[in-house]
């Protein structure tokens, strides 16, 4: 792993993929088609794409059924755990409606109303993580969203989606699946077919086809986020374990050829032990052709002259997720601005939030972190303004109100006003 003198311009922040022009024009001709034909193009496309052809799409029960019969009995109680956590971490989250009385009658308040039904689009592939269904489904169910459904691309091989992503939907209580993927799957959220009604909302991750459809339909529905290839930044002193701290790089690594992987700390001793035992770890890996391509393109260990200056670097790289592996790491935290999510101490490495804490593991990337936080249940959520002025609220304020209507240049705006201070 490359050991580097910091210098400042630091970042992990990786160019976002606008796909190529071809790409673009495909997923605008999937979009238009899915509009106009609806269920018969998700069935032509669902052949064309992924080699199954499908009379019908739609899940049914008995196939969930079958599916939670072929996943392990001790694998289904840790999902059910886990989504135990994930709930009870994501109530916390609730926020009740709100009214203010003041002494002239004025009532003022937010109204929070859950969105009517949302989509959420698992991928496919080594991808299809039953752990983002919970992430995406159970914040849903939180925050009050009546009707949620799922697609996804069926499997090449078996026509089906995998067993473990349809047990977490049902352990999750999402029943409405589809086993349609890529563009066409967006479409048919957002825009709807005979088959599929539309939502109002679309989540989840995906390849460039779906990220580039999903940006396509934002503005007629909602989507959450463009989520780009996983980051880990870990700010360690010398007491970290450098086989803790390797192990824990890599764990992200596995992720994506474009995962991010950043060790910052003042130790240059760390800083070697970690380098070697990257290496070492990275041959026993399964996935080490993408670990490996990700700790040598997006992979770094910034050397830095004090933990200050460790610190306003992950400040600026704005990581995904953020470990602190110094002898104290709650006395950072007060420092950190920027981060998805912050782990504390060498007992809470970033897969005991990718699994099972309870917080989402759906996390700003590419350094929006500056700027947007974990997916949570006010994603699935809208507020409203609610507002009642008394007769004696209007009358005393009302001229204020008529005049700046007129600074405006907006007279019946003014006179809306005015013709209740006449009577
Ligand atoms: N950021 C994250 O958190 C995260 C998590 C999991 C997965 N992912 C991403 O999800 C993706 C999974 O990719 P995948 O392809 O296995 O599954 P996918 O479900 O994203 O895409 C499969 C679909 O792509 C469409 N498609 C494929 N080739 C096409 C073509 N030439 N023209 C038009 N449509 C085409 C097909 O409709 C197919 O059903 C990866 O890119 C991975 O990085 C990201
Ligand atoms: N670390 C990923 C998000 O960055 C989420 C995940 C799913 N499964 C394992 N990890
Ligand atoms: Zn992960």
């Amino acid at each position: 792993m490359k050991i580097l003198k910091l210098n400042d311009q630091v970042s992990i922040k990786r160019s976002v993929d606008n796909g190529t022009e071809e790409q673009r024009a495909i997923v605008k001709g999937v979009i238009e088609t899915v509009r106009q034909n609806g269920d018969q193009a998700l069935i032509e496309y669902t052949e064309k794409f992924d080699g199954i052809s499908l009379d019908d799409f739609a899940v049914t029960q008995a196939e969930i059924e079958e599916a939670y019969g072929q996943v392990d009995e001790e694998i289904l109680e840790i999902i059910k755990e886990a989504a135990d956590n994930i709930k009870s971490f994501h109530e916390k989250q609730l926020r009740p409606s709100w009214m203010t009385t003041e002494e002239n009658g004025t009532v003022l308040g937010q109204k929070i109303t859950p969105l009517d039904s949302v989509g959420l689009y698992v991928p496919g592939g080594t991808a299809a993580y039953p752990s983002s269904v919970l992430m995406n489904v159970i914040p849903a169910k939180v925050a009050g969203v009546k009707r949620i459904v799922i697609t996804s691309p069926p499997d090449k091989k078996t026509g089906k989606l995998p067993p473990a992503v349809l047990a977490a939907a049902h352990i999750a209580g999402a029943e409405e699946i589809y086993k349609v993927g890529g563009a066409q799957a967006i479409a048919a959220l957002a825009y709807g077919t005979e088959t599929v009604a539309p939502v109002d909302k679309i989540t989840g991750p995906g390849n460039i086809f779906v990220a580039l459809a999903k940006r396509e339909v934002f503005g007629d529905v909602d989507i959450d986020m463009i989520a780009g290839p996983s980051e880990i930044a870990i700010l360690a002193d010398e007491t970290a374990q450098p086989d803790e701290v390797a192990a824990d790089l890599l764990s992200q690594a596995e992720h994506d050829p474009m995962a991010s992987t950043v060790l910052v700390t003042p130790s240059a001793t760390l800083a070697e032990a970690v380098s070697a035992e990257v290496k070492r770890q990275l041959a026993l890996l399964p996935r080490r052709e993408i670990a490996a391509q990700s700790i040598e393109n997006y992979g770094a260990i910034y050397v830095t002259e004090s933990m200050d200056e460790a610190i306003e670097t992950v400040n600026n790289l704005a990581p995904e997720h953020l470990e602190i592996l110094t002898e104290n790491p709650m006395e950072l935290l007060g420092q950190i601005r920027h981060a998805g999510a912050i782990f504390l101490g060498r007992f809470s490495p970033e897969p005991v939030g990718d699994y099972f804490a309870g917080p989402n593991h759906v996390l700003p990337t590419n350094g929006t972190a500056r700027f947007s936080s974990p997916l949570n249940v006010e994603d699935f959520q809208k507020k409203s303004s609610i507002l009642l002025y008394s007769e004696k609220a209007l009358k005393s304020n009302g001229e204020k109100i008529a005049a700046f209507a007129r600074l405006e240049g907006l007279e019946a705006h003014a006179r809306s006003i005015e013709t209740r201070l006449r009577k």
